[in-house]
């Protein structure tokens, strides 16, 4: 089954997310891609959503109020992801508050049902170019917050350096400077009200029927039909490439053999940077019930839970080498 591609748009408050949300809305529906929309708002009032109907009223949206999608129940967001799905559009768009960090999203993602109906196609973010310098001194006191900002740099695949109109042109060399210290790899694209080449953002989406004829425009990534019953193998974009640096990989363990916690602690280390969380329910060693695991920030948890599905563990990650992490997955933590 062809996967939805999902576009993330982050950005601090007002650097013009909904800006690009609208000009993004206009651009797919010009070339007949249907979108769904899953917008994040700070606060009960919903003035975004409001500008959006009015600029793209009748197209399928979902809203969540209440601050980041971080404090929001990530259960909110896949049930909002499943919902659009339902409308069969060609392509989910997400606008995150201006607080949220895009793992967030990519994390709440990350559940079995929706691994195999979504796919994330890019992380945009979107920068305030007038304001973007001063955020440092200004928040140094919110520990919290500069790791959000500095996540929605890092974890960007395209970022909109926005408001350019404001700014000249000493201020946004300062500006890519501060982006390619924490980002090398994304692609910078300077722009005033979100108006760039869509290509950079919505390449390779087209309409479903569409899809159906395209020839190969993806690059396949080799592998097998995605199997839950299969001893190893694990799904991730098979068969239809991720165009974002973060993976989701799931995989599906099979049988009663519990695993060592302290095999899979180490294994989950040794992969440093390259995975930035893991969960899933697992049968541990010593525990005869099944263990939901949770690893962010280096620390693994592990709790008894009431889970009666198949056991799975899915890794969010950069750019994961699928083959070498099965390996490296049978050996380190199987046998
Ligand atoms: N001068 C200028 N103004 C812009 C630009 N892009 C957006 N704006 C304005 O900036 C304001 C905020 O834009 P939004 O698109 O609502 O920003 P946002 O990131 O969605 O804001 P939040 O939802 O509060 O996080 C609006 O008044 C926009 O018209 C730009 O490139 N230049």
């Amino acid at each position: 089954m062809k996967k939805i591609p999902v576009i993330i748009i982050s950005g601090f408050l007002g650097s013009g997310k909904t800006t690009l949300l609208i000009e993004l809305i206009q651009v797919l529906q010009d070339r007949k891609i249907k979108p769904a929309i899953l917008m994040n708002e700070l606060g009960k009032a919903d003035v975004d959503g409001m500008i959006l109907s009015e600029a793209a009223g009748g197209l399928p949206l979902e809203k969540l109020f209440d601050g980041c999608i971080c404090c929001s129940k990530k259960c909110e967001i896949s049930g909002s992801l499943k919902s659009l799905l339902e409308l069969a559009p060609d392509v989910i768009l997400v606008e995150l508050t201006g607080v949220a960090n895009p793992e967030e999203v990519v994390d709440a993602m990350a559940e079995p049902e929706l691994l195999d109906r979504i796919i994330l196609h890019k992380v945009v973010t979107v920068i305030d170019a007038e304001n973007v310098l001063e955020y440092g001194s200004i928040f140094s006191s919110d520990k919290q917050l500069v790791h959000t900002l500095r996540r929605q740099l890092e974890v960007a695949d395209v970022i909109l350096v926005n408001k350019q109109d404001l700014v000249s042109r000493s201020h946004l060399s300062k500006v890519d400077r501060l982006i390619i210290k924490h980002n090398e790899q994304a692609l910078i694209l300077n722009t005033s009200f979100g108006i760039c080449n869509p290509e950079a953002l919505i390449e390779g989406i087209e309409p479903l029927d569409l899809q159906a004829k395209a020839p190969g425009r993806f690059k396949i990534i080799p592998g097998g039909h995605h199997d839950h019953s299969a001893d190893s193998g694990a799904s991730s974009e098979r068969g239809q490439a991720s165009f974002s640096r973060i993976q989701s990989l799931l995989i599906p363990i099979s049988g009663h053999k519990p695993l060592s916690l302290r095999k899979l602690t180490k294994w989950l280390n040794a992969k440093g940077q390259r995975v930035l969380r893991a969960k899933g329910y697992v049968p541990l060693e010593g525990s005869p019930h099944t263990s939901l695991i949770q690893f962010s920030g280096r620390q693994l948890q592990h709790a008894r839970t009431a889970y009666k599905g198949a056991y799975y563990l899915v890794i969010i990650g950069y750019e994961l080498d699928e083959t070498s992490l099965m390996e490296e997955w049978r050996t380190g933590v199987i046998l």
